[in-house]
């Protein structure tokens, strides 16, 4: 098998449009190891796009991406995307339904460490309590890529420190995870290494262990978005 074979994700000069105006440069980037990767940019980089793309959303115009194997990519979307309408307590089972890769015994336990009411409505759960839901049940699909765009936006910092501990928790430690945030303060000790977009562009690839001793990963990627 070849190297490239080998990278849990690869894409190659992948172009994807969005609308008349905005458009993915060609990217090629490769993931080759278990890693959980931050993916920064200002508002309209081209986050969303290149995760939905990944996520088989948005065809690409052009290029490639391909997954090791034939692993599809549990992806979480930047809004709810369990139906309000079900208890708590039927959505292993409803989603299970719905992916072949899920695992319902992971997302019981899932339920069980968020506390959460099995006989409520999804409907029904405060906006930081249905965030915490959508997180567990993406991270209860066995898949070897997760992709999750900004699932730490609208919760209180108590609420983002569980969210961080489901992921470290629950993440298979073979597998790729790429997360989209606005936050980098505080999340240095999630991320392996970092990727930042810009203008659909990659404009800096980090990985963070590699930072010079005393190096901030904030002052690194403000630095590299505020001269791109
Ligand atoms: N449905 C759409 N139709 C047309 N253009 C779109 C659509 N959604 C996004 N765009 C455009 O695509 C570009 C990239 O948007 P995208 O949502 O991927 O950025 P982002 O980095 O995720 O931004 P944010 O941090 O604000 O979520 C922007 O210029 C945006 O205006």
């Amino acid at each position: 098998m070849t190297e490239s074979m080998n990278a849990l994700l690869e894409l190659g000069e992948l172009v994807v449009a969005r609308g008349r105006k905005f458009c993915l440069a060609p990217l090629t980037i490769r993931f080759a190891n278990p890693a959980i990767v931050g993916l920064f940019g200002h508002n309209g980089a081209g986050k969303t796009t290149l995760l939905r793309s990944l996520a088989g959303l948005l065809p690409p115009k052009s290029g490639f991406f391909r997954f090791r194997g034939t692993a599809s990519p549990a992806f979480l979307p930047d809004a709810p995307f369990i139906y309000k309408f079900l208890r708590v307590g039927s959505v292993p089972e409803v989603l299970s339904g719905y992916f072949d890769d899920f695992d319902i015994a992971r997302a019981k336990s899932i339920i069980d460490d968020l506390t959460l009411d099995a006989s409520k409505k999804v409907g029904d759960l405060s906006k930081g309590m249905e965030e915490q839901l959508n997180l567990g049940m993406a991270l209860a699909r066995r898949s070897s890529v997760y992709l999750f765009d900004e699932p730490l936006a609208a919760v209180d910092p108590v609420t983002r420190d569980r969210m961080l501990e489901l992921i470290k928790r629950h993440k298979p430690d073979d597998a790729l995870l790429i997360i989209s945030t606005h936050l980098i303060a505080g999340l240095e000790s999630l991320f392996d290494e970092c990727v930042v977009l810009h203008d659909g562009r990659l404009l800096l690839r980090v990985q963070v262990p590699e930072m010079p001793p005393g190096g901030s990963l904030e002052s690194s990627i403000k630095e590299a978005m505020i001269h791109a």
